[in-house]
């Protein structure tokens, strides 16, 4: 078997009165495609958020590469591999596409290599920064401010740098959420094309998108895992079914 990337040993959750997230175990192999999947409300933004280490759960564990992660801010968590994007975009809206990518190829040279901020081997990094460009097939000018991009530029424009920063473990929130069909179709193009050895776990609402990039799902209902499984185990689910396609209403 190949080792955890994630291990999430009994976590949980609650807002006040509210169990937003139980008892919930999972692991994911290093390389895996994880979808997770589930009705507004079931607790995947708030899993999420503990796997990112923006919330700490009220009871369980949070494993990263088997190294016990549960106590470790944002940053810490980032240092170790982890990347993570949101739903709503958290770009400079006044910098440009291009600056954007230079700062997030400019923090992982400053934490991975010991460089000063603003100081040491610019030429490297801004190779680094076309490179990305190139890569994610932007179409818009490199000097465009991000506040003038269309909405899908912005999106994919997270994921780039979200990428840049070489992470070892990649959470995307909703990547597709308000994208066009064609804007969906770069993004899943895009996620494929990942290094096989990065893992993704992704929260996707457009089943479509869920099945062409996802080796196995997670299903939560209520704050709870009802399912880990294949996309055939996915299809025969009969909560699935009836929130996603409509059935047995
Ligand atoms: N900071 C918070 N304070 C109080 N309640 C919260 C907080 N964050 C989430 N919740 C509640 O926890 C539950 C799970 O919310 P969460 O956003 O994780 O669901 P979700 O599956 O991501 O839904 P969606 O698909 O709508 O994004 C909901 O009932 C939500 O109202």
């Amino acid at each position: 078997m190949r080792s955890a990337a994630i291990q999430l040993e009994g976590i949980g959750i609650s807002f006040g009165g509210l169990r937003a997230v139980s008892d919930v175990s999972i692991d994911i192999a290093v390389g895996e495609r994880r979808v997770l999947l589930g009705p507004n409300g079931a607790g995947k933004t708030t899993l999420f958020n503990m796997i990112g280490g923006q919330l700490t759960p009220t009871h369980g564990k949070v494993r990263l590469f088997g190294e016990d992660v549960t106590a470790l801010p944002p940053h810490r968590r980032a240092h170790k591999g982890l990347a993570r994007t949101f739903q709503i975009t958290s770009l400079f809206q006044d910098a440009s596409v291009e600056e954007n990518v230079h700062l997030a190829v400019r923090a992982l040279s400053s934490t991975r290599y010991g460089m000063m901020r603003g100081a040491a081997a610019p030429g490297p990094v801004w190779e680094r920064v076309r490179a990305l460009l190139d890569d994610w097939r932007f179409t818009s000018d490199r000097r465009t401010r991000v506040c003038d991009l269309s909405y899908g530029d912005q999106r994919k424009l997270e994921l780039a740098m979200a990428v840049a920063g070489e992470p070892r473990v990649l959470l995307l929130d909703e990547p597709t959420s308000g994208l066009s069909a064609m804007e969906t179709e770069s993004v899943v193009t895009l996620i494929k094309e990942l290094p096989s050895d990065v893992t993704v776990i992704v929260v996707e609402h457009d089943m479509d998108v869920a099945f062409e990039v996802a080796d196995r799902f997670t299903i939560l209902q209520n704050g709870q895992m009802v399912l880990t499984g294949t996309a055939e185990e996915v299809r025969n689910n009969a909560e699935i079914r009836r929130i996603y396609f409509g059935e047995g209403e």
